[in-house]
């Protein structure tokens, strides 16, 4: 069968690849590209323009124009079928393997992921599709390598919320007029495309996670999107639900607004810790001390500005009848080593227990063995209740000084706090390279969003000729190439498997130009 005109499939198509890329489909993805591309380029240019004004001495604050939004009386949409009750929420990749072990967990709640635990592999991308659509019908069946065989279990799964890319990647094997069409319309389409009739007819329906917004007016687009695209399947106003992360600083203003845009389609927020902290690094990174973090670990859920973030999110959700989830804690569980396995849990319970303490409805984990943890801390706090959204927080008061106060958070700048960050963004680049986007690295979790922060940390802290607090060095372009060559000798007796990664890592922590994401040049090494 032949495309729809003006589309144009530039990569290779393997087994049950026609079964994603339909005609039918294809025309749907080339009126969402057509309605909205430029729309979508507008307000990148937009966040381009707002970021030069921070980097030329502006501040952020909550919008003048929008305080009616604030000071309005309204609610979002009451929770969808399957949104009801979120208290764990497991995520991670859709591979098969991924997806039947998630699926299989016991958590209430399965994101999808198709962003930060992701490698936009034109593969991942299309045979991710496969496997939620083959997990929406409950066919989906895997034998690994090694002979061992993974099915679905019988009875109820989580509800699947699929996470689609950012509007500022782009998928270059589908071409629209000759255009790259948006990563975000190609994961979302295609999912909606495919799945929502067969979710709805299960109970449940096309529920999605939406990435690194950076203004209610990113809201407002998405929202236009699941308008129209509610509009070409025949679906009532208001099917589709979306959590918006939020995980950008310019968004932290405008939490109110956002959920606003997306009232019908709303199923709350999301506290995206670890690309929170990237964007306050990557939004003030030329402003020297009032801006400048620690070392990646020191900063914790308890720094001033972080717990300004999350008491925000949570008052504002339940302000307005929504879920406040919280974010991922990353230290992952381990089968293999007793000791790392105990300290895990410890402090995943802990980062837990605050969030249902502070009246999240739920939270992020990375990893199987970790959903019975965040269960037994949420049981602890809901009982039988499916959320705590009556708890109001009214006394709950935060200002943009306290969101800003950023300079405030305790910890050190050290030599070792630069030599992991320079590691850990070599190994993990090394990886998405591969096609993994998520990997354990000295036992955290490490995804685009902490390699972010790792690579904008480096570059903050030559920028800004930080000197470290430990060796009374300071940071220039020499010693972090020298940390380099010695962390990647560490590594292994085989240097040359970095060499891509060194690379890429140089251009997105050195070079004078900050790269706005890493995701970028490493989307162009990739075919
Ligand atoms: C900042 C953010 O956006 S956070 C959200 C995005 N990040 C993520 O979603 C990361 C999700 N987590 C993961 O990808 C993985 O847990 C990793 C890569 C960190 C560690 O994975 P592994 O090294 O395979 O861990 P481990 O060996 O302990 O896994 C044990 C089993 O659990 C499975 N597993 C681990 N994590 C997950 C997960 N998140 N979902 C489903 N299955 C999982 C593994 O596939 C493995 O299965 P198997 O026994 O059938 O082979
Ligand atoms: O997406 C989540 C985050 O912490 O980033
Ligand atoms: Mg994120």
């Amino acid at each position: 069968m032949s495309n729809p005109a003006g589309v144009e499939i530039i990569g290779p198509l393997h087994d049950r690849y026609d079964e994603i890329l339909t005609p039918d489909a294809l025309a749907f993805l080339a009126e969402l590209h057509r309605t909205f591309e430029q729309r979508r380029r507008a307000l990148l240019v937009g966040r381009a323009e707002r970021g030069a004004a921070l980097a030329g001495g502006g501040l952020l604050d909550f919008l003048p124009g929008t305080r009616n939004i604030r000071d309005g009386e309204w609610r979002v949409a009451d929770p969808a079928p399957g949104l009801v009750d979120r208290r764990v929420e497991i995520t991670g990749p859709t591979d098969a393997k991924m997806t039947i072990n998630a699926l299989n967990s016991g958590a209430k709640v399965w994101l999808a992921d198709h962003e930060d635990a992701n490698t936009p592999r034109w593969e991942n991308v299309i045979e991710g599709q496969l496997n939620l659509r083959d997990a929406v019908a409950r066919t989906l069946e895997f034998t690994s390598p090694e002979g061992r065989r993974y099915r679905l279990n019988d009875g109820e799964l989580p509800t699947i919320v699929v996470r689609p890319r950012g509007w500022h990647l782009t998928e270059k094997h589908i071409l629209v007029d000759g255009e790259r069409s948006s990563g975000s319309l190609v994961d979302f389409g295609l999912y909606f495309f495919h799945c929502a009739k067969a979710q709805l007819a299960r109970g449940s329906g096309p529920y999605f996670y939406l990435p690194k917004l950076e203004s209610h007016l990113e809201a407002r687009l998405w929202n236009d999107v699941f308008v129209l695209a509610q509009q070409r399947l025949g679906l009532p106003l208001g099917t589709i639900r979306a959590t918006v992360l939020i995980e950008t600083f310019p968004a932290a203003f405008e939490m109110e607004e956002i959920l606003y845009e997306l009232r019908a389609h709303s199923a709350g927020l999301n506290a995206g810790r670890w690309d929170f902290m990237f964007s306050v690094i990557k939004k003030f990174r030329t402003r020297g001390r009032d801006f400048l973090l620690p070392d990646r670990n020191a900063v914790t859920m308890t720094a001033p500005f972080m717990r300004a973030y999350t008491e925000l999110l949570v008052r504002t959700c339940h302000k307005r009848g929504a879920h406040a989830i919280g974010g991922m804690a990353a230290f992952i569980p381990s089968r293999r080593d007793p000791e790392v396995n105990e300290a895990a849990i410890a402090k995943v319970r802990d980062d837990k227990r605050r969030e249902a303490t502070d009246g999240f409805d739920g939270s992020w984990v990375a990893h199987p063995d970790l959903v019975p943890v965040c269960r037994e801390v949420f049981d602890a706090v809901l009982g039988e209740r499916p959320h705590q959204l009556d708890r109001t927080r009214d006394e709950v008061r935060v200002t943009a000084a306290q969101l800003l106060a950023v300079a405030d958070t305790p910890g050190r700048t050290t030599e070792a706090g630069l030599r992991n960050a320079v590691s850990v963004g070599i190994q993990y680049l090394a990886s998405w390279l591969r096609g993994s986007g998520a990997v354990a690295v000295f036992n955290l979790m490490e995804d685009a969003a902490t390699a972010e922060i790792s690579r904008s940390q480096v570059w903050q802290w030559l920028h800004n000729d930080v000197v470290l607090d430990d060796t009374g060095d300071k940071v220039t372009r020499e010693l972090v190439e020298r940390i380099a060559d010695e962390e990647i000798a560490r590594l292994g007796p085989d240097p040359a498997r970095y060499a891509e990664a060194r690379a890429l890592f140089m251009e997105v922590a050195v070079a004078d130009d900050f790269v706005d994401f890493l995701t970028l040049p490493a989307y162009e090494r990739m075919a």
